[in-house]
């Protein structure tokens, strides 16, 4: 197999995380190329060295450049990295492949399922780009884009099913203030970032009704038994739950008010709609969609997942957070480990 050699990357999607992530990859020495949606957010990376619409107020490396063509950002880089919101992959990719160096690795910074096909994200690269799994990579990890847009020390974990590949992007990633680790677990890396988000969309519901530490630590930690039941019974490795893909994001987005995922949650529990808060913001929320993706994968699985289940009955307007938080403590009686 041959590795990368260059030291281009182009990060396909100009949002809060491939532009932080972006800064992590020029302070590991890489040049990098984003490809912005809009010509107005390339222009202002440019011009300005700053995205004003994402992370406002963080100037990034002048090693970035920015461009709306996606020809242009990939013209030379041996590693594409993924950014953009996780139901839209599918239908960019057709954008991006014709341009793709032949021997490039593919990173996905997304975290969801799609919905339908119940498809991880690193699966749809392999499915549409006819892509080898031993190609494809997936970064999940603790890692909230303004605080590793900001420096702050932060680690993560860069999954492949070829651990030489995922050696390789770690050395192209490991920046003053973000460490990598390896893992050949990209099922339950993926599993973690996807389901994290759904657990803390569960935590904000909680937090805006105007509950306490007792209820979030009880809803993270059986959020964390959940993902380990489904992620295990699909293969993944149970250590990488425990890891910083895992516990490690779960408990940073479930805390963090900067989490658009737990924000949202906690709009719906002080009474917004969910259309309401779509109107809101511009940024994504994977849980909101990840949920009926996720509940639909365990369902077909036979596993018990009464978080994601809940959520997706709020989020499809079918239960209110107070019913929602009555019915996890009126659960069935069960032993904690089973
Ligand atoms: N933000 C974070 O802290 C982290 C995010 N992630 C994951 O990274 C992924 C990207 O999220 P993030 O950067 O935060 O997203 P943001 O919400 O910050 O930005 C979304 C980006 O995607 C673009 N976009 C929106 N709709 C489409 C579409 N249909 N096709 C192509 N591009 C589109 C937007 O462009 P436009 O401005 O033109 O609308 C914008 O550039 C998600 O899966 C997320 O879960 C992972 C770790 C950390
Ligand atoms: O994935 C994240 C942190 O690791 C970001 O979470 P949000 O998408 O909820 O902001």
């Amino acid at each position: 197999m041959s590795e990368p050699v260059g030291n281009k990357v182009a990060v396909l999607g100009a949002g809060s995380w491939g532009t932080a992530f972006s800064i992590v990859l020029a302070d590991a020495g890489n040049e990098v190329s984003i490809w912005a949606r809009r010509e107005e957010v390339a222009e202002a990376i440019n011009d300005g060295h700053e995205n004003t619409d994402y992370l406002p107020g963080i100037e990034l490396p002048h090693a970035i450049r920015s461009t709306h063509d996606p020809e242009e950002a990939l013209a030379g880089a041996d590693v594409v990295v993924l950014a953009v919101p996780s139901q839209s992959l599918r239908q960019n990719l057709p954008t991006f492949l014709p341009h793709v160096q032949p021997d490039a690795v593919f990173v996905s910074l997304m975290k969801g399922v799609e919905l339908g096909t119940l498809k991880r994200m690193t699966e749809v690269i392999e499915e549409v780009g006819d892509i080898r799994s031993d190609r494809i990579a997936v970064v999940s990890g603790p890692n909230l884009a303004r605080e590793i847009a900001r420096r702050e020390p932060a680690a993560s974990v860069v999954a492949c099913a070829d651990d030489d590949v995922a050696t390789i992007l770690q050395k192209r990633m490991h920046s003053q203030a973000f460490r990598p680790y390896t893992s050949i677990d990209v099922l339950g890396c993926e599993l973690g970032g996807a389901y994290k988000n759904v657990v803390a969309l569960c935590v904000g519901m909680a937090v805006g009704l105007g509950f306490g530490d007792n209820t979030t630590a009880s809803l993270i930690t059986r959020g964390l038994a959940e993902t380990a039941r489904l992620a295990m019974r699909l293969g993944a490795n149970p250590l990488t739950l425990m890891g910083l893909a895992g516990l490690g994001d779960l408990v940073a987005t479930c805390s963090s008010p900067l989490s658009r995922n737990r924000t949202f949650g906690e709009k719906l529990g002080q009474g917004m709609t969910v259309e309401e808060i779509y109107a809101s913001t511009r940024q994504v929320a994977e849980g909101a969609k990840s949920c009926s993706s996720l509940r639909a994968l365990a369902a077909k699985n036979g596993v018990e997942c009464p978080i994601v289940d809940s959520v997706d009955e709020v989020v499809q307007g079918r239960m209110t957070t107070s019913q929602m938080m009555e019915s996890f403590i009126a659960r069935n009686p069960k032993p904690e480990i089973e």
